[in-house]
Formats: structure tokens, C-alpha cells, sequence
């Protein structure tokens, strides 16, 4: 994978900004030039010559009118190069999160959540230096330095050649010391990243490292991995410090070289006052671009490190949609079985499939209860019904089509999904339950919240409905946080419902409350349920019992009974325990 290259690509598809950029900034060569010609022509006039003031004004007006130019030409090739950088950061954002979306959550969950985020924010905002300064300094270094010689060279040859001598050492030695550089900003960056996730890791695992006292051996370990991330930092540092040194060091020394020649040839008159200054004036300036490559090389360094992480994101190739059915004129799937026919999923990276030679019937407008021990692959049927993933055997079909050819959004829009710990924003009550539709009338929201039971909790609420719950919901309980998810699902009143029965909640009259909203919302729509309740299993109309990744079960309560096994066992137990 050539970075590079694909930072190129980038650029190319957003070249206007950057053209606009370079056009300028040698727009503003040209007048340095310019303001150097005139400068020493002042200078010469005023203090060898002894002209007039009279005779000064119009040399002087072209200096002022040219150091304005100069100043627009930078400022305008400036903003053009950070507009075209925040296009290309609003760009890749957009694909990153697109791609990211696409892989799902299993695929979020299964990387650092602090390392994805940093990769996400850190690294895009990374490749601001390198696209507004190191990419168009690469043009300037190369222009300016070319036109500064080519007039120079014109009426002082050894002088221009001085430059076009001297010059080449500096982009060697940048590539001498760039190369180490590239290796140690790569190596900063990866230590970044990992302390990132491992900070979000140990913050969220806090109250249980704390209940297990291994808080001190974790802000140990904290502390070794910033110390490796200074390390790493100091490195580049180093190498910073070193290679601008480097570059000043040929910059002072060719500047030098020259003055020196100048001023023997002034001396001895091979050379005028005027044209003796010009070069002066212009032969700091000569180095000037190709020291800020330089500088800016190692500015640019850290976006390219980052982009490795941004394009091995992007380069995971999200499920692939086979042939896009039209879902809208699917009229009839709304009142179809879901169909799974000899389905198997085994999970990246695990030699055992969750899921293996799953054949079932979803019956339309009925309840489906999903029974089976802790780890037998329930949440996993959940999953490829919610397309979270795509089963890597078999098919699910609906009305004939398989569901991963029906446009994801499509599909999503049909399905209200209530999770066992439903992810809350932190955001109001009001933004967290309207995300199931943003349109919702006040009676529509009115209801939801009665149906839920969160109407009364409302009111104990200070701001009500306005009232923030922090991030994932802090504010508020488990049994809470349930009723948001139903209130959404309410809300959006999809045609299939999927849900994980709350296990949790012990309070007696909460329990009812909710179990009775599930079973309001339940009512005349295809559903899927994770059951743990016997009353639950017991009204569904089909359960399936799952065991080891595959179905070893599946009838009505009374047909299970009767058949004997693990629903019979399960159900004693439940009993017993009841009793
Ligand atoms: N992201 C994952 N990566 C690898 N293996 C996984 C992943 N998620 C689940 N598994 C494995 O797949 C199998 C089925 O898991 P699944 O979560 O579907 O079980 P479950 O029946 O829902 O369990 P529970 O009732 O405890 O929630 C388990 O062996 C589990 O270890």
C-alpha cells in the first residue's frame, strides 16, 4: 500500500483549492522579486546616486503595491490550501464513518474504542499539516528556489551558481534524515493510539478494577505507556531538531558563500551597488522554501503515519450487498415469514461457528421465542436478522428475497430492536427517544411514554423530557434506560420487532409495567424474542431452543412439553426456582 500515492489520490480529487493554492504562492514569488528589484533600485537611488525624492515616488508607490500583492497572493494561497484540506477531512471523515457503519457494531466491538476513536478524529485531523502545508510547499520548494536562481544567474553567474550548487544538499539531507523520521512518527503514532484505548479501557473498567484493587497496577501500567509515548515523542523531536539544524546550517553557509563572493567583486568593481544588493536581498529567500519543506515535512510526517490506520480502516471491506432489491415495493414482505435456511456464521478470528445448519420459519404477525443456555448463539440469529452481520452459509429470505439484497436502510427501517442494555446518548430524554422518528407528533410522544410507563418518571424528572442523562445514559437505571428503548419502538412502530427480554429488573411493579408494554408492542407484528420469563415462552406462538449453535428444539410450549429435553429441564428449573 503506497500512502503516498493514496494521499495523492486524495488531492487529485479535490485539485481546485490546491492549484488555486500553488498559482498563488508563486503569484507571490513573482512579487518578492519584484519587491527585491525595487528595494535595492530605492536604496541605490537614495544613498549611491543621491536622486531626488521627487524621483523616488514612483519606485517606491511599485514597492508598497508590490509588498501588498505579495501579502494577498500568501493569504489567498493560504485559505485555499486549508479549504482544500477541510474538504478533504470532511471527505474522509464521511467515509470512514460510512465504512465503520457498514462493518456494523460487531466489527466496532470487536477493535479499542479508544484506539478507533483516536484513529477517527486524531488521525484525520493528522493530515491538516500535510495537505494545507507540506503538500504545496512541495511546489514552492520546487518553484521559487528555480525562479530566484534563473534571475540571479542572469547578471551574476557565479552567484546564481553558488545557489543551484549548494541547493541539492538540502533536499538529500532531508531525504537522509526523513527516512528515520518516517519510522519514528510511525512508532509515535502507534504508541498514541494504544494509550488511547488503553485509557478509555481502564476508564471504563474503573469501579471493577477498584472492587478487585487493581487500580494502582493499572495507573502503573498507565504510567509506564506514557512514559513509552514521551519517549517516542522526544525521539521525533530529535530528529526535528536535528534535520532544521541540518537545513539552517547549508542555508547560512550558501548564504554566506555568496555575500562573500559579492563583496570581493563589489570591491573590485565587477559588480554594481544595485544588482549587489538585489542578490542579497533575494538569496535568503532563494533557501527559504526548501528550509520550510523541511519543517514541514516533519509537520506532514504524523498525517502520513495516521493515514496507515485511516486506510487499513477503509480498505475492510464492508458486507457486500448482492443484488439491491427495491424494498419499498415489497409491500407483502410486511406480512411475510422470515425464512432461514441451513444458515451457519462462524465469528473472525474463532475456529467454532456460533451458528451452524440453522433451518427456521419466522411466522409473520406471530411471536418467535429464542430459548437456549448462555453462549448457544442466540444473540448471534439476532445479529444476522439484524444484519449486523451477514451469515457466512445459507440465507435468510423474506418474501423470497434474501435479506442482505434488500438496501440496508430499507431493511432497518422495517425492524424495532430492544436491546438488553440499549445504548443512550448523552443527549435529553426528549433527542434519545425521538431517534426512532425524528418527526414524531406530540400525541404520538405522549403515548410512547404512557405505553411505557415513563410518563409518571417524567415528572420526578426537574427539566422532564428536557432533561440530559449523560453518556450512555448515566442518569438513569437499567429498568429505565429499558423503557426509552420501548418508547422507541413504539414510536417507530415497525412492522418486525426484535427483542432481548430484560432479565434484570426486580422491582415488581416495573416488571409489570414493562412486560406489559411488550406485550402491547408485540401485538399483530412479526416478532423475535430473546425470552427469560416463562409467561413470555409460554404466550409465544412458536419457541425455538437453541443449544450449541444449532436448533435442537422448536415447537409451541405444549409440543416441547411433551417432547421432553432441554425446554422441559429449563422449565422445572424455572419452577423451582419460583417456587
Ligand atoms: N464478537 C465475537 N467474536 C468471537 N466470538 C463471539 C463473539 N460474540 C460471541 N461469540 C461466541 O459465539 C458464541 C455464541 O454467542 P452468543 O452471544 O450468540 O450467545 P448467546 O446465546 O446470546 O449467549 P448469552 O445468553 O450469554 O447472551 C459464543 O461461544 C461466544 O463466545
Amino acid at each position: 500500500m503506497n500512502i503516498d500515492r493514496r494521499l495523492f489520490q486524495l488531492l487529485k480529487e479535490e485539485r481546485t483549492p490546491f492549484i488555486l493554492s500553488i498559482i498563488a504562492g508563486i503569484l507571490a514569488a513573482g512579487m518578492l522579486v519584484a519587491q527585491a528589484y525595487y528595494l535595492s533600485h530605492i536604496i541605490d537611488s537614495a544613498f549611491m546616486r543621491k536622486t531626488g525624492i521627487e524621483n523616488l515616488l514612483l519606485p517606491l508607490g511599485l514597492f508598497a503595491l508590490f509588498s501588498i500583492l505579495r501579502m494577498a497572493f500568501n493569504w489567498f494561497s493560504h485559505t485555499e490550501a486549508n479549504r482544500g484540506t477541510i474538504i478533504i477531512r470532511k471527505k474522509i471523515f464521511n467515509r470512514l464513518t460510512s465504512t465503520v457503519g457498514d462493518l456494523g457494531p460487531i466489527h466496532a466491538k470487536s477493535v479499542q474504542s479508544g484506539r478507533l476513536s483516536t484513529t477517527l478524529l486524531k488521525g484525520v485531523e493528522a493530515l491538516d499539516a500535510y495537505f494545507s502545508q507540506y503538500i504545496p510547499q512541495i511546489f514552492f520548494a520546487l518553484f521559487t528556489p528555480l525562479l530566484i536562481a534563473g534571475i540571479i544567474l542572469q547578471g551574476d553567474p557565479i552567484s546564481g551558481g553558488i545557489l543551484l550548487i549548494t541547493a541539492p544538499l538540502i533536499p538529500l539531507f532531508m531525504i537522509l534524515i526523513g527516512k528515520s523520521a518516517s519510522a519514528m512518527t510511525d512508532k509515535q503514532w502507534k504508541t498514541m493510539s494504544r494509550m488511547s484505548g488503553f485509557f478509555l479501557d481502564v476508564l471504563q473498567g474503573l469501579p471493577t478494577l477498584k472492587l478487585f484493587a487493581q487500580s494502582q497496577r493499572q495507573h502503573d501500567a498507565f504510567e509506564k505507556s506514557g512514559e513509552t509515548f514521551r519517549h517516542a515523542t522526544m525521539n521525533v523531536l530529535k530528529v526535528a531538531f536535528l534535520s532544521s539544524l541540518t537545513l539552517e546550517l547549508v542555508g547560512t553557509i550558501g548564504t554566506a558563500i555568496v555575500a562573500v563572493g559579492i563583496g570581493l567583486r563589489l570591491m573590485t568593481g565587477h559588480l554594481t551597488f544595485q544588482h549587489a544588493l538585489f542578490v542579497l536581498i533575494l538569496t535568503p529567500d532563494f533557501y527559504l522554501p526548501l528550509r520550510q519543506l523541511g519543517t514541514k515535512f516533519h509537520a506532514g510526517m504524523e498525517g502520513v503515519s495516521a493515514s496507515k490506520e485511516l486506510f487499513a480502516i477503509l480498505d475492510q471491506s464492508a458486507p457486500s450487498a448482492v443484488q439491491q432489491v427495491d424494498f419499498a415495493v415489497q409491500e407483502g414482505a410486511k406480512k411475510s415469514p422470515i425464512h432461514f435456511s441451513d444458515v451457519s456464521y462462524t465469528y473472525p478470528g474463532s475456529s467454532r461457528p456460533a451458528l451452524e445448519g440453522i433451518n427456521a420459519t419466522i411466522p409473520a404477525e406471530k411471536t418467535t421465542a429464542i430459548i437456549g443456555p448462555s453462549g448457544s448463539g442466540k444473540s448471534t440469529l439476532i445479529n444476522l436478522l439484524l444484519r449486523f452481520q451477514d451469515p457466512g452459509k445459507g440465507s435468510i429470505t423474506i418474501n423470497d428475497n434474501p435479506i442482505h439484497a434488500i438496501p440496508l436502510e430499507a431493511w432497518h427501517k422495517q425492524i424495532s430492536w430492544v436491546p438488553q442494555h440499549p445504548y443512550l446518548f448523552n443527549a435529553t430524554l426528549r433527542e434519545n427517544i425521538l431517534l426512532a422518528k425524528r418527526d414524531a407528533s406530540s400525541e404520538e410522544m405522549e403515548i410512547a411514554l404512557k405505553k411505557t410507563g415513563l410518563a409518571t418518571f417524567i415528572k420526578t424528572l426537574p427539566q422532564g423530557l428536557e432533561t440530559m442523562i449523560g453518556e450512555e445514559g448515566a442518569r438513569l437505571s437499567g429498568g429505565e434506560a429499558q423503557r426509552v428503548a420501548l418508547a422507541r419502538a413504539f414510536l417507530k412502530n415497525a412492522p418486525l420487532l426484535v427483542l432481548d427480554e430484560p432479565t434484570s429488573h426486580t422491582d415488581p411493579e416495573l416488571e409489570t409495567v414493562l412486560r406489559n408494554s411488550i406485550q402491547e408492542l408485540m401485538r399483530g407484528r412479526t416478532t423475535v424474542i430473546i425470552a427469560h420469563r416463562l409467561e413470555t415462552i409460554r404466550s409465544a406462538e412458536q419457541i425455538i431452543v437453541i443449544s450449541e449453535g444449532k436448533i435442537t428444539q422448536s415447537g409451541t410450549h405444549d409440543e416441547l412439553i411433551a417432547k421432553g429435553g432441554f425446554y422441559q429441564e429449563a422449565l422445572l428449573l424455572q419452577q423451582e426456582s419460583v417456587s
